[in-house]
């Protein structure tokens, strides 16, 4: 045994591996120490190996889903390795010290679940695989569990953002990869070959080109490849459900990076989880399907007007029909996950339940699609999705006379096939109730025969069925003639077979057995059957998604009292009464009103710079404007009284010194790398929000690097930007950016209690309040009360010397010192495009060398 296990352990690389042994799966070795410690079970041992005792745990498979999806959870991979011959086959092989075979099944992977046990069903569940090309990188990603495919390419420095964009559970990528990615897990280069991911994608849609689905890169069949050649390797070479890839635009969507995700918290707090988060505060889906679009919406909001302007017009025509909205999210509530389902049903671990939830859901789709039809002025959104909710008539039908209302999770007792769907399989159902109903007669019968009153016909899995009687009351059952033989003696009681019940009890056994292979049949016929349709029915899923997610956001919408936003092409940014969905409604628990504040950038003044005390409320309303137009690009209603945004092609939020120590960086060195990153690539359509860029280090350099980075996005980006900080030096900006403008969070001190007012006003903060917020949050007063004798000082300092920004209004703005060097470099580039390199003398292309070092030095 140890032999096969070694191997199986070899095979199973860096996995746990669950090793079969009758009903339980064991760990044996680092597995078992490992596993056990996570699932909290108790490690035992079992023989030994090189003379050590081998660390063993175990847990039951008829339970090991639940033990899977915590050891999933807590990042482990785990191969399955099952018995694939019984032991009888093994005795009659190999004798009866034979050891059983196995073989590993399968490999269960975070990105490559499809139990519904072990899904979150309001998350999609992302596996994706990178790989490089000619200095391009591609993407595969999908959803096994719904078989989404999608394909996209992307320059190497988007590369995380675009994993970012994902969220996926698993990422593959070639081994010793350059740019390989944090957690990818390596597997061969080989893999990731574009000729074989498009013959693979071929051979899966049976097509001859791939044209009808889109038009796809070498980089992205490469990645196509890869990833299609790990589901090969986890699936041990069953392929779960995969829908014709889509191609995913580079620039189809808003550009957010990773550290602007995760500052905007939009499918994740800070904390790390999805309370606090906006998709918790704007999710109102009552679908898990719908949920899990939402979140998608969310990830990747529109660049296209038109796109965006369809999804707000049936968010629109939901939100101003509340007893259709109603009625419809009612339908769609008591609607099964069939996309789900159908991930299940393709991969081979369907189960009749999940045939049941197709019919209902399907059958759902189509009553409602019967209801939608028939109104009128339907949204241009809407009547595309129509189609797709009917068409399924035929597979609906056949499924309804197949199955049960309700059909189980398991099929090995049968019971799932509807009575008057086969007329054989009824015929054998009979023969069984007939032979238990003469089972239940031959009970009387023999009672009477004996006059044993307490005689009774009992089953069990071992003896089938016996009969049984008191021990005192056996003897008339001993006697030679008496029809009964003896079987079994237990305390207290005798069990007998007798003729007549061993006849019923067979007939019994085989109308079972037959009438279990005729279901096992027909459960194959409707799998044969579903997988055919299986594109449409995805496509059933995605639109019963679709209507999901916008009447969830026009009942949103309707609860919060948000507006439905004007998208226009001019770089501008018109709120009017916006408020911030996550701090509003913990605001509200708190029965706290939430203040709402007006933001109006346009390309005049297009960087508010945002002073104002501790705690006034300057973080929130950056993040406020920069939801509400991700929330209007994603195509939602958004929590203002109204707004006019001009669309955003990349959006950018930096807080100052935010931790990440995580990472291995200071908090200081992140916020420098993501502002880096802004001024390199923010355009004259991105909006940028900076929260407190420069207070991770000392108040010179930190003011120095606020001042400089404001100017270049003023100057160089012309983004629009909210720009807070606690520098009132940088007021001064203001004489010279002429498209700057000073705003402050308002606060009062009133009987020497400080009082936030959260309101935005115009014009530079007139002071800090920093020593009022600190006595607010308890610092104890002797404290406070030494650092205003401090602070009066420093102020009176600064009052003598200017400040620290003193002199700073003489600095040469951003542009007109870069300017100035650019000159330099002109007269440079202008004697060098003039000079004939073929024409010159080697000691004349010398001599030439020295004037110029001479002329760059100078100036
Ligand atoms: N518009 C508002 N209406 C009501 N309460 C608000 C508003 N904005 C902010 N608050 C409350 O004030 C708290 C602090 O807000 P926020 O973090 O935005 O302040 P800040 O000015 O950025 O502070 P700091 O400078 O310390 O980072 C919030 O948690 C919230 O409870």
């Amino acid at each position: 045994m140890m032999a096969q296990y070694l191997a199986l352990r070899e095979e199973a690389g860096d996995c746990l591996l669950f090793y079969r042994m009758g009903d339980f799966f064991e760990l044996f070795f680092d597995d078992a120490k490992k596993a056990a410690a996570i699932l909290d079970i108790s490690l035992t041992s079992r023989g030994e190996h090189a003379g050590a005792p081998i660390p063993m745990c175990g847990v039951p498979v008829h339970s090991a889903e639940s033990y899977l999806a915590r050891l999933i959870r807590a990042g482990c991979r785990v191969a399955i390795a099952e018995q694939t011959e019984s032991p009888a086959k093994a005795k009659k092989r190999g004798g009866s010290k034979a050891l059983v075979a196995r073989d590993i099944v399968r490999f269960v992977t975070a990105g490559t679940l499809t139990e519904e046990a072990l899904l979150e069903p309001r998350r999609a569940n992302i596996l994706a695989a990178a790989c490089e090309l000619r200095g391009q990188v591609g993407i595969a990603a999908c959803d096994i569990s719904t078989g989404r495919m999608e394909l996209e390419e992307c320059a190497p420095d988007r590369l995380a953002a675009a994993l970012a964009r994902l969220g996926a559970s698993e990422l593959v990528a070639p081994e010793g990869w350059e740019h390989l990615p944090d957690d990818a897990i390596e597997r061969p280069a080989r893999e990731f070959a574009s000729d074989a991911g498009e013959a693979r994608l071929k051979a899966i849609h049976s097509v001859a080109t791939l044209d009808g689905f889109g038009v796809f890169s070498r980089t992205m069949l490469a990645a196509a490849g890869g990833l299609i050649a790990y589901l090969d390797h986890v699936g041990r070479g069953k392929l779960p459900l995969l829908l014709p890839p889509e191609v995913r635009a580079s620039g189809a969507a808003l550009a957010m990076d990773e550290a602007t995700r995760a500052s905007l918290e939009i499918l994740q707090s800070a904390q790390g989880g999805r309370k606090g988060s906006l998709i918790d505060a704007v999710d109102r889906c009552v679908t898990g399907a719908g949920a899990r679009q939402l979140a998608e919406d969310l990830s990747a909001p529109l660049l296209d007007r038109q796109q965006i302007a369809e999804r707000l017009e049936l968010v629109g025509w939901l939100h101003e029909d509340a007893l259709l909205r109603e009625d419809l999210r009612a339908s769609l509530r008591s609607m099964p996950d069939i996309g789900r389902a159908l991930g299940r049903v393709v991969a081979g671990r369907g189960s009749p339940r999940d045939l049941g939830q197709l019919r209902d859901g399907l059958g759902g789709a189509r009553t409602l699609h019967e209801r939608l039809v028939r109104k009128d002025e339907l949204p241009v959104l809407l009547t595309r999705l129509l189609p797709a909710l009917a068409g399924h008539g035929a597979l609906v039908d056949l499924l309804s006379r197949a199955l049960v209302p309700a059909p189980p999770t398991e099929r090995n007792q049968g019971g799932y096939i509807a009575e008057g769907y086969d007329g054989a399989l009824d015929e054998l159902r009979r023969t069984a109730g007939n032979a238990r109903r003469a089972i239940a007669a031959l009970e009387a019968k023999y009672r009477e025969e004996t006059g044993v009153a307490a005689l009774k016909i009992k089953h069990n899995n071992v003896l089938g069925y016996f009969v049984e009687v008191p021990q005192r009351h056996s003897d008339k059952l001993l006697l030679p003639d008496s029809g009964f033989t003896h079987r079994q003696t237990m305390a207290g009681a005798m069990r007998f077979n007798a003729l007549a019940l061993h006849e019923e009890a067979s007939r019994i056994t085989e109308a079972g057995a037959h009438s279990l292979a005729a279901e096992e049949a027909h459960f194959e016929e409707l799998v044969t059957a579903v997988v055919e349709a299986r594109n449409a029915i995805a496509a059933t899923a995605a639109a019963l998604a679709r209507i999901d997610v916008a009447a969830g956001q026009a009942e949103r919408a309707a609860e919060g009292g948000w507006s439905r936003p004007e998208i226009v092409e001019e770089p501008c940014l018109s709120i009017e009464g916006g408020r911030h969905p996550v701090v509003e409604a913990a605001l509200a628990v708190q029965s706290d009103r939430f203040v709402a504040n007006d933001c109006r950038l346009s390309p005049q003044d297009r960087l508010w710079l945002i002073g104002g005390p501790n705690m006034g409320g300057k973080s929130t309303f950056l993040r406020q404007n920069a939801l509400i137009v991700l929330l209007a690009q994603a195509g939602s209603f958004v929590p203002a009284q109204s707004a006019r945004i001009g669309l955003v092609d990349r959006l950018f939020s930096r807080v100052g010194a935010s931790d990440n120590l995580a990472r291995g960086r200071s908090t200081f060195m992140v916020e420098m790398v993501e502002t880096a990153a802004i001024l390199s690539q923010a355009t004259e359509r991105s909006f940028v929000i900076l929260d407190e860029v420069g207070r991770g280090t000392s108040t010179y350099d930190g003011l120095a690097l606020a001042w400089a980075v404001a100017e270049a996005v003023h100057e160089t980006n012309r983004c629009r930007c909210l720009f807070a900080t606690h520098y009132h030096e940088l007021a001064r900006l203001a004489e010279t950016c002429d498209a700057l403008s000073l705003h402050h969070v308002r606060a009062r001190e009133w009987k020497g209690e400080l009082v936030l007012l959260h309101e935005l006003a115009e014009g530079p903060a007139d002071r800090s309040y920093g020593l009022a917020v600190a006595r607010l949050a308890g610092v104890p007063a002797k404290v406070v009360s030494r650092a205003k004798s401090v602070l009066d000082k420093l102020e009176k300092g600064r009052a003598e010397t200017g400040g620290l920004a003193a002199g700073l209004g003489d600095l040469p703005l951003f542009a007109a010192a870069e300017a100035a060097r650019e000159e330099v470099c002109d007269i440079l580039r202008e004697r060098l495009k003039g000079i004939d390199v073929d024409a010159l003398s080697p000691r004349e292309a010398l001599d030439l060398l020295y004037e110029l070092k001479l002329q760059a030095v100078a100036e």
